[in-house]
């Protein structure tokens, strides 16, 4: 069949404009795979066309779609450009053009007026005409954001109206206006809902009476060093006269709406890039643009259609070139974005082939979730392709992720085949503590002398984890000796989980002499060996009761699995790929060292040092994984709105973060999606607390049945523990609001949610309520902890990153309530002093 190279952007072409269209695209497409020349297509030249590969072809009576005929094989690839009314098409046929961009290499759809405008001259007219150019943006970012809002309550009413059809048995009749594709509002929207919704700005809700809107900073634009109209032009083959623009925006939210209107999409991705930190090198690699020395001077159609293939190319168009692409394109070209389109960063990651373990960071929103569950696909294609039996496996910090992640990746490849046993070919989706269980069964009682190495005992009775805490009855039993300061259960469990078992240490001459790099407490001789006693009696008094923690499952599989590998028993996987990489602990990160030959593609780990709520501060080298060279961020936010991610930014601001290469981390990140702002409701107690979110409530269902919106459970209310939020349910019912409290199970339809801010991670929804952060909620009372003073700080910044994570969770708007005194976190927010 021919290949056909779809668009994702067609915003401004009749399918915008008159959705029904939609539903013709499919049986179009169908056609001109079949057959472009018998099929009442009428595919046909255009006199006048300055580019004499433009056809167009008949779509219906009254549109045709304007597309451009390549031939380089036996088949022609068609580069489809949109549908517009008969006689508009044929104007636009007359002036567009395809062409390889002649500073890089990649193919773009362009007028022809702007391929050719780029000379000297074309810069000094640029510059004069960026402030009018920058207006025009602004205006059209508003104009897709209503329209996007349009579509979408036209998507709504549809929805409902196919609903109340089935319940009351008649046939659905397509609503005028129902588009397919669009954006999506679905349940509890776990990650993958796909496209990335435009807010119309008079969508911004009346607030509450006593509602404090958040205004956003909207900084200026920060640029690499010597950056001017020309490097853009002449290094990146960026149109002068939106490098012009994008330099004279003096507001990031100028820059936004630039790209975000951007002719060739790819261009003002890149100029975001170059703000967010990239250079031009980095963007030259991962958008896969070559030097201008290296580029044809005459545009073949084979070297267009090379062009095409290009990372920056393909952000923008996807092939449809089997009978796989062409059904699930006509299955109503419902193909989320994210499953299509990817970002050239978040591509160039999925085709990388590092030679060794390589780790992504990137803030809440970006997509890591999105890149590893293509590279997992990918993975297992480049396996398939070279004779191998897949031995994959992906992992994540909790299993709700873990049950998430499984669900991506099935949807983005149906055929991949599954696997639930550790070191049976397949793909295998599970947290790390089930695979360490899975092993240390295999192992039965060999795993004694283990064991002996790991835990000091030799001991076979491992497989059974306790609740109870050891550590106080090791404490009771024997910490007389200890120092007030490290009399406390979380330094012993620290200290234990940090240094004593990654290091595989089993007796006091050990401990005496190991380094502690991290742990902010210096330790001398003799407060080593009241420490070792204590941990001593820990040990005895687990392998008493015949029990373990997680940390020594994990630590005594790892030891297991490089005692087999010394043996020549082959590791389980030959890729290991990690979600939420920040939360793992030193035994995680060993278990994972170990799961995987060391070689290339090893490893993979996408993690956010921002998100960690769950584990300590570590380094990944510490524990044997080395990434150095192979880390890459990603810049580019694809969830939550500029004015959420700017009070988000708020609270990171005082909190000093490092990567999980020890380096300190950078929080600078955009995105293009603009909406209300946030909003504060500070009651002045709980009852009125509960009485505003209530009315909140109220006012968000209320605004989605105007608009068409039937989707309450993408509204939810985060707290900060399960007892908040069973009160929160409680006292919101007694207001006459109905919500569903949310606890490991998925999240149900039907009803706003509850849900703490732990559970969220890795979710997102429409509409968020941050309720209860005030000063007795956040950060969690940690006086009784007993901290040292290094892991109360680490405990402190785990706080500020839990409600960074329940804030990036709003893909549209954000609330946050209290009663009392806000939470001092909250500092930094305007309004919220
Ligand atoms: N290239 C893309 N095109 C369209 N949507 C995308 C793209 N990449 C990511 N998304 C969407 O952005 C949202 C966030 O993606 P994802 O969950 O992968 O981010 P993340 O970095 O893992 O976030 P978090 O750290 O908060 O878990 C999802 O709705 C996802 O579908």
């Amino acid at each position: 069949m021919p290949a056909i190279v779809w668009p994702s952007s067609k915003v401004k072409d009749a399918t915008a404009k008159d959705p029904s269209l939609q539903a013709k695209v499919g049986s179009f497409l169908n056609k001109l795979a079949s057959d472009a020349t018998s099929s009442g297509l009428h595919v046909e030249p255009i006199r006048n066309a300055r580019d004499k590969r433009v056809r167009t072809a008949r779509v219906t009576g009254f549109y045709r779609a304007v597309l451009f005929e390549l031939n380089a094989g036996t088949e022609p690839v068609y580069v489809f450009h949109g549908i517009w009314p008969h006689d508009d098409a044929i104007k636009i046929a007359e002036s567009v053009t395809v062409r390889i961009n002649p500073a890089n290499g990649t193919t773009e759809v362009t007028r022809i007026q702007d391929a050719i405008a780029q000379g000297a001259d074309a810069v000094e007219q640029a510059r004069r005409e960026a402030q009018a150019k920058l207006d025009a943006a602004q205006r059209e970012a508003a104009e897709i954001a209503r329209e996007a809002a349009r579509l979408q309550a036209a998507n709504a009413q549809a929805r409902q109206d196919a609903a109340s059809a089935a319940t009351s048995g008649s046939p659905v009749q397509p609503t005028a206006g129902a588009v397919q594709g669009g954006p999506a509002t679905g349940a509890g929207a776990a990650t993958g809902t796909g496209g990335t919704t435009a807010l119309a700005p008079d969508a911004t809700p009346k607030p509450l009476p006593d509602a404090v809107v958040v205004k956003g900073r909207d900084a200026a634009p920060t640029w690499p060093q010597g950056l001017s109209i020309e490097v853009l032009r002449d290094e990146l083959g960026i149109d002068v006269r939106l490098a012009a623009a994008a330099l004279a925006a003096t507001r990031e939210s100028q820059l936004l709406d630039l790209a975000a209107t951007a002719e060739v999409p790819w261009q003002g991705e890149a100029l975001l890039a170059l703000a967010t930190g990239s250079t031009i090198d980095d963007v030259r690699d991962d958008f896969q643009l070559r030097r201008p020395e290296h580029v044809a001077a005459d545009s073949s159609d084979s070297e267009l259609i090379e062009g095409l293939r290009t990372r920056a190319a393909r952000s923008s168009f996807t092939w449809i070139e089997n009978d796989e692409d062409l059904r699930r394109a006509i299955d109503g070209l419902t193909f989320a974005q994210w499953q299509v389109f990817l970002h050239p960063q978040q591509r160039a990651l999925v085709d990388s082939r590092p030679n060794g373990p390589m780790r992504i960071s990137g803030g809440a929103g970006t997509g890591k979730t999105v890149v590893a569950v293509h590279r997992t696909v990918e993975l297992a294609r480049r396996d398939a392709a070279a004779k191998q039996e897949p031995h994959i496996l992906l992992t994540t910090y909790t299993r709700n992720l873990a049950d998430d992640l499984r669900r991506q990746v099935a949807e983005l490849d149906p055929s991949l085949e599954f696997t639930e046993r550790v070191g049976q070919p397949g793909l295998m989706v599970s947290g790390l503590d089930k695979v360490a269980r899975a092993i240390l069964q295999r192992a039965g009682d060999a795993i004694a002398d283990t064991a002996t190495q790991v835990l000091g005992r030799r001991r076979t009775n491992v497989l059974t984890v306790t609740r109870k805490n050891l550590w106080d009855d090791a404490l009771t039993l024997t910490g007389e000796d200890l120092p007030e300061n490290l009399r406390s259960t979380d330094f012993l469990e620290s200290e234990y989980e940090l240094v004593v078992l990654p290091q595989r240490v089993t007796t006091l001459q050990q401990y005496l002499r190991i380094r502690r790099p991290g742990r902010g407490v210096a330790l001398d001789r003799r407060k080593r060996a009241a420490v070792w006693n204590v941990i001593e009696k820990y040990r005895d008094r687990s392998a008493e009761l015949g029990v373990a923690s997680f940390a020594e499952l994990l630590a005594l599989a790892a030891a297991w699995l490089d005692a087999e590998a010394a043996r020549g028993v082959p590791r389980p996987y030959r890729h290991v790929l990690v979600d939420e990489a920040q939360d793992l602990t030193p035994a995680h990160l060993q278990l994972l060292r170990a799961l995987v030959e060391p070689g290339p593609d090893d490893l993979f780990l996408a993690e956010d040092s921002h998100q960690r709520i769950y584990g300590k501060k570590i380094t990944l080298s510490h524990y044997g994984i080395q990434v150095r060279g192979r880390s890459r961020r990603l810049t580019r936010n694809y969830r939550t709105t500029r004015q959420n991610l700017d009070l988000a930014f708020e609270i990171l601001e005082r909190g000093k973060f490092e990567d999980l290469e020890g380096q300190a981390e950078q929080h600078h990140y955009v995105s293009p999606r603009s909406g209300p702002e946030p909003l504060l409701l500070h009651a002045k107690d709980h009852a009125a607390e509960l009485d505003d979110a209530a009315a909140l409530l109220n006012l968000w269902l209320d605004e989605d049945r105007a608009a068409g919106v039937d989707a309450p459970e993408s509204i939810a209310v985060l707290v900060r523990d399960r007892y908040q939020r069973d009160n929160v349910v409680t006292g919101l019912a007694h207001r006459g609001v109905e919500v569903r409290p949310v606890d490991r199970e998925a999240v149900g339809r039907g009803r706003p949610v509850v849900m703490t801010m732990h559970r969220a991670k890795g979710l997102e929804f429409r509409k968020v309520l941050l309720f209860d952060v005030s000063v007795e909620a956040i950060p969690r009372s940690l006086r009784e902890q007993e901290y040292s003073e290094a892991d109360h700080d680490d405990a402190l910044l785990r706080e500020r990153s839990l409600l960074y994570v329940a804030a990036t969770r709003a893909r549209d708007q954000l609330a946050i309530s209290w009663s009392g005194q806000a939470s001092p976190l909250l500092e930094g927010v305007h309004g919220a002093a």
